[in-house]
């Protein structure tokens, strides 16, 4: 059994009472959200319209129904990959492998939704059905970070997490305490990192628009763009799968509540607000500000894309030709750090090109109501937050090279603001 670390790791979201309150908020919010999206004056502040009952929550052919997506999820996982990649190295300096076969699970999901509904699978019942199952995929969490709790009691110290191992219980379930848990092959954080979540996000989405065909005759330009625009997201990231294997979640955060309740349930029930808004509360969009709305979103990803794959090139190999003509500062690691190109113009651009497509995802939804704004908000804190924690980590790592970095680019996110 491995033994506690101890207190060596500051402890973050306000340690073991801050874990414990979002450990109820989270989920609490994400009802509210689903609640007051169907609600006629969708009002973001304030009491939700009512408060449903277990029978309004719980139902057997939901939990069944999330069950099946999971095993779909997991069987399309375990599929012969185009690729097996190698992920960062670990403290024991080895290198695990990861299966790069997440658009495959996309492009297989979206033939087997086709073939459904073309043989009479009524897609368009799925949003009632929407409070349910994320109160299936909300439990399913719960029980899963139980397990990875208990599993992660019997991990070597090797494969713990930095965090999430100060001996508190509700601190450590919370922010998960085996940093990469796997059952032989199958890794239960990459899969579920890209696949049942933000697959299910799109499959939530394509339900909405086919239910809003279904009311009003045809789908709205608004839920058209919302669609559009999140689709090329979630299959941006599949694309590039790869690069998650850097991202801070699977290189430094344990697996526990916080991601297994994120990858599951969150993603998929409040990315998809908008499209929910839209259904309710259907909103007027010409053509002028449909196009001003697909720029926005354009510089928003070329920036995000831009930015990410700068870094994964340079990381992956510095004399790439795309890269090698870059300036960059050495460090005490024998890494490098890039201070030109995105990365010499703000130290997060990607976080940039990320809350420049977040805008472009609510305005569909008009001005008149704040809930559709909610995930711009909440992506602002949550990546000024991941800022703050990934600055910590590269102060630690590189010492007085990153304050080097941080005197030559001095601005975070967003250029001369913040
Ligand atoms: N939609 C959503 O809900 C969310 C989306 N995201 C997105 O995920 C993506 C990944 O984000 P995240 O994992 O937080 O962080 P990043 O991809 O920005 O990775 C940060 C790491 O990059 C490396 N790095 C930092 N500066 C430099 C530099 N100048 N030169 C070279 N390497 C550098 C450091 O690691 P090292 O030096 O060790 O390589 C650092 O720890 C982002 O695009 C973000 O917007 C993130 C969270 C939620
Ligand atoms: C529930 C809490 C409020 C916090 C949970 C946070 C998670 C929802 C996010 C943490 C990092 C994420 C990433 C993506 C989705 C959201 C979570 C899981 C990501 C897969 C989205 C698509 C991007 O292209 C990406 C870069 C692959 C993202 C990686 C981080």
């Amino acid at each position: 059994m491995a033994p506690p670390q101890g207190p060596r790791a500051p402890l973050e979201f306000g340690g073991p009472l801050g874990a414990a309150a979002l450990l109820l908020l989270l989920p609490a919010t994400m009802f509210h959200l689903l609640l007051v999206a169907r609600s006629g004056p969708a009002r973001l502040l304030g009491p939700p319209p009512y408060l449903p009952g277990l029978e309004a929550l719980w139902s057997p052919q939901a939990l069944l129904l999330w069950l099946t997506w999971l095993g779909l999820q997991a069987a399309l996982y375990l599929l012969p990959a185009r690729k097996v990649a190698e992920g960062q190295e670990l403290k024991d300096k080895s290198r695990l492998c990861y299966p790069i076969n997440g658009f495959q699970a996309l492009v297989l999901t979206a033939l087997l939704v086709g073939l459904g509904v073309s043989a009479g699978l009524p897609l368009g019942t799925l949003p009632e059905m929407l409070l349910p199952l994320a109160f299936s995929a909300t439990f399913t969490a719960f029980i899963f970070s139980l397990f990875l709790y208990v599993k992660a009691l019997v991990a070597p110290a090797s494969a713990l997490a930095p965090g999430g191992n100060s001996g508190n219980p509700i601190y450590d379930f919370f922010l998960g305490r085996e940093l990469n848990p796997r059952i032989y092959f199958f890794d239960f954080k990459y899969f579920c990192e890209l696949r049942p979540g933000l697959i299910g996000w799109v499959v939530i989405n394509l339900a909405l628009l086919v239910q809003e065909a279904e009311l009003r005759g045809s789908p709205s330009l608004a839920m058209w763009l919302v669609n559009g625009f999140q689709l090329l997201y979630v299959g941006d990231a599949l694309w590039h799968e790869e690069a998650v294997l850097t991202t801070m979640d699977i290189t430094h955060d344990g697996f526990g509540f916080m991601l297994a309740f994120g990858d599951l349930a969150w993603v998929p029930f409040t990315y998809s607000l908008q499209a929910q808004f839209l259904l309710y509360h259907p909103q007027p969009l010409g053509l002028p500000m449909a196009s001003v709305i697909c720029l926005i979103n354009a510089i928003g990803y070329y920036i995000f894309r831009g930015a990410n794959s700068q870094k994964n090139t340079f990381r992956r190999n510095p004399s790439d030709p795309r890269v090698a003509g870059l300036e960059t500062i050495s460090t005490a690691t024998g890494r490098q750090l890039l201070v030109s190109g995105w990365w010499g113009m703000v130290r997060h651009p990607n976080y940039l090109g990320d809350l420049i497509m977040a805008l472009a995802w609510s305005l569909p939804c008009g001005v008149s109501h704040l809930l559709p704004y909610f995930y711009l908000l909440y992506f602002t804190a949550l990546l000024v937050h991941r800022e703050a924690r990934d600055e910590r980590q590269c102060l630690q790592k590189y010492g007085l090279a990153w304050h080097e970095y941080c005197r030559r680019v001095p601005y975070r996110i967003v250029p001369y603001v913040y």
